[in-house]
């Protein structure tokens, strides 16, 4: 029935204010009302309509891309919205096209490696998108090895230019998002060689096509890499190929904020370390990791409204059934994602500061934390991304057969999220630098240096390495020093067993191959503490609103319980916890469970989620599913007509046998 509201007993149950918990999930007031205000604005204006986008082609969905893309410009400057709205319109129009990745790696990189004049040149076409930008690094050949690209800048002092160019096949530039239809420029990386000497990958702005007709330059070739995976889905987005053939641009459009070349061709380069050529990507992961609690709360609203809806078993006398959230099973696979999309959101936040933090810093020549900003964007983004895609597709089958339905919103949902494992760095290779970084601590403990920061457990090794955890009964496990505890002795041990591990190899490279699986493991184990270590520091703060503090302590718990029990053998060889405190810890996680339960719904009423952004017919707000299944079905173009298309053709000569004879 329409306007009824299928979920009301359970919003009815909720023992803590939804209002409050809205405002702390969007970070404040003023961003709640932010996103509120967009949001709903987005889901009532019919050109960001996005039912239809499944059974688009691709060049439709493409066109359809652009006209979205257009139209939200058009907004933003019509109705003179500030940045921030923007960003908000941008994430609920919910299509990838070429804007996300002119505003969020082109801009970014020029403000990054720009000198003052060319920021002046660049940026004030490239705010009013006179020209439209994407970033250039990954190559048919290396993605990962940035230090492996392969194609060329080779100054040439006589026309004061350089020659951009890609000498074998693998050098092609491929996969940068915008590049392959739209864009007309790019911020291009390339070996720099001046007078023979390769000074390795630099930044470089680069037109593309022409700002009249849209035709590539001569010396360009251009185009679209193809079909990526899933119908729909990332498809809006024109990932490119690009290969130089000599191709001249000027001087001045090396980005010389790091390093310079002169006109004679000398090669300058700055005193602030190279790495800051990477700052574009840093800044990026950095955005991820709140996107991760973005799409993965997405996916746990809809699992969570529709295993409050949906009936199965139970039923005595002809009664009514269970409703699947009560089955222990579907709490115990579904809570911990909602406390992780929580967790995530709260490690982003505190992300966002360590990265507005050492910006700062860099502004004013201060290096020293840079290394960990590294490693905490390239960790987290790793650890979340990872577990949000897996958390995604462990929704699909929270909500079963309906689940697999494209309009339950889930498939789309994960074909449009998974890229993010291997986007803005594998996450795997990610999670190595975490792991040079914690050998790179380890190896300085006892040097009266003392470790910083997320890794300043470390400084407190003696005690962590000896230490038994106290946790007696299933209530300890809600006292926030021993899960710490318990968390940081686990990343420790790990880290000192691979850093005893790595020692006994004469060659420290060879040791670090042959451990790279063991090194993985502790990186993410570093990572899991980060994540742990800051929910707790938001429960532990002020918090606001009737119940609200309570229930962030319940998902806190259930979040730091659940990857205990998920990587016991971890907390249990390095004797973090013995067998009986784990048991304990489930005891302890089946009780949070039923706190929860009647509040999960109200839990996710606090994302303020439209139907729009979800997209699902299992999410909705009111729970009327069976209905809109139907009408979702009906919509088909199968259905269009009674008798399909190919009866006559196939499936009558199929039952009345009459094909003509197969030849062989
Ligand atoms: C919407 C979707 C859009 C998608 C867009 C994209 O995907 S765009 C494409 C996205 N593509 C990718 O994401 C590609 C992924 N690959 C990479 O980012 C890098 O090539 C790498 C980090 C894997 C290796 O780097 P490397 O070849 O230099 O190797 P190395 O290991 O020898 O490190 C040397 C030193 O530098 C340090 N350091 C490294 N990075 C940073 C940093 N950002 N900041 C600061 N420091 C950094 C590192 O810790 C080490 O320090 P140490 O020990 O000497 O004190
Ligand atoms: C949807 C999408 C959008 C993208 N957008 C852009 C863009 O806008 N601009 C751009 O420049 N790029 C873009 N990329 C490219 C992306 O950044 C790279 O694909 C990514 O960095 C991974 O690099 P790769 O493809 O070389 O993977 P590879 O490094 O080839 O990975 C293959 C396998 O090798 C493993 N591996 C690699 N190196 C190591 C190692 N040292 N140790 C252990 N294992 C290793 C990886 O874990 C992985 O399992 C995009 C990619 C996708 C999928």
């Amino acid at each position: 029935m329409e306007g009824v509201d299928h979920l009301a007993d359970e919003r009815n149950k909720a023992e803590f204010n939804v209002d409050d918990m809205k405002i702390i999930w969007a970070g404040s007031r003023h961003a709640f009302d932010v996103s509120n205000r967009i949001s709903r604005f987005v889901a009532t204006d019919p050109v960001f309509e996005k039912s239809n986008r499944a059974l688009m082609t691709r060049k439709e969905l493409f066109k359809n891309t652009l006209k979205k893309s257009v139209y939200a410009w058009k907004i933003i400057k019509e109705l003179r919205l500030s940045d921030e709205e923007g960003i908000k319109l941008r994430i609920f129009m919910d299509q990838p096209g070429f804007l996300d990745l002119h505003w969020g790696m082109f801009v970014p990189a020029i403000k990054g490696q720009g000198t003052e004049e060319q920021q002046q040149k660049w940026l004030s076409l490239a705010n009013k998108m006179q020209i439209i930008g994407c970033y250039a690094q990954t190559e048919l050949g290396h993605g990962s090895n940035v230090q492996g690209l392969e194609t060329t800048a080779t100054f040439d002092p006589k026309t004061d230019q350089f020659i951009m160019h890609s000498p074998t096949q693998t050098s092609s530039k491929w996969w940068p998002g915008g590049l392959g239809k739209v864009s007309t420029h790019a911020v291009v990386y390339a070996r720099l060689i001046t007078n023979g000497k390769d000074h390795g990958v630099h930044g470089f702005i680069v037109q593309l096509r022409s700002l009249d007709d849209h035709s590539p330059l001569p010396g360009i070739t251009i185009g679209d890499i193809g079909m990526k995976f899933g119908n729909g889905a990332y498809n809006s987005m024109d990932n490119g190929f690009l290969m130089f053939n000599q191709f001249r641009i000027p001087r001045d459009q090396m980005l010389m904020r790091l390093s310079k070349v002169t006109r004679e061709g000398k090669y300058i380069a700055s005193d602030v370390p190279r790495q800051l050529v990477y700052g574009t990507m840093v800044s990026v992961r950095q955005t991820i990791v709140s996107k991760a609690s973005d799409a993965l709360a997405r996916a746990v609203c809809i699992a969570t409204r529709y295993s409050a809806v949906r009936r199965q078993f139970g039923s005595e006398n002809g009664g009514i059934e269970t409703q699947v959230i009560d089955y222990k099973t579907q709490q115990n696979r579904l809570f911990p994602l909602l406390a992780s999309a929580y967790a995530f959101r709260f490690v982003g936040e505190w992300l966002k500061w360590l990265y507005t933090d050492v910006t700062q810093r860099l502004e004013a020549s201060d290096f020293v934390t840079l290394p960990e900003a590294h490693a905490c964007t390239a960790g987290l983004k790793s650890m979340t991304t990872s577990a949000t895609s897996d958390g995604i597709e462990e929704c699909r089958k929270l909500c079963g057969g309906h689940g697999y339905l494209w309009c339950s919103g889930l498939p789309e949902l994960f074909a449009v999220y998974v890229p993010a494992c291997t986007y803005e760095g594998d996450n795997v290779v990610l999670q190595l630098q975490v792991a040079r970084f914690l050998m790179k601590t380890v190896s300085q403990l006892g040097s009266g240096k003392a470790p910083a920061g997320t890794t300043a457990y470390m400084g407190r090794a003696q005690h962590l390495l000896q230490c038994r955890s106290g946790v007696q009964k299933a209530e300890d496990w809600l006292n926030p020093s021993m899960v710490l505890e318990a968390f940081e002795s686990r990343a420790l041990r790990m880290a000192i067993t691979c850093a005893k591990n790595l020692s006994k190899f004469e060659n420290q490279e060879q040791g670090f191959s042959e451990l790279l699986a063991d090194l993985v493991e502790a990186a993410i184990a570093h990572c899991q503490l980060i994540v742990v270590s800051k929910f707790i520091a938001k429960i532990e703060g002020e918090i606001e609103g009737k119940g609200v503090k309570k229930q962030l302590k319940n998902l806190c718990y259930i979040y730091a319980l659940h990857l205990l029990h998920k990587h016991l053998g971890d907390f249990l060889s390095t004797n973090s916890v013995t067998p009986e405190q784990a048991s304990l810890a489930s005891h302890q996680l089946r009780s949070l469970y039923s706190q929860v339960r009647p509040n999960a719904v109200a839990l996710v009423d606090a994302f303020d989620y439209t139907d729009h952004y979800l997209g699902s017919v299992l999410g909705r707000y009111d729970g009327n599913v069976y209905p809109k299944l139907f009408e979702e079905a009906l919509k088909d173009p199968l259905n269009d007509s009674v008798v399909p298309d190919g009866y006559h053709e196939y499936i009558r000569p199929l039952i009345k046998q009459n094909f003509p004879s197969a030849k062989l």
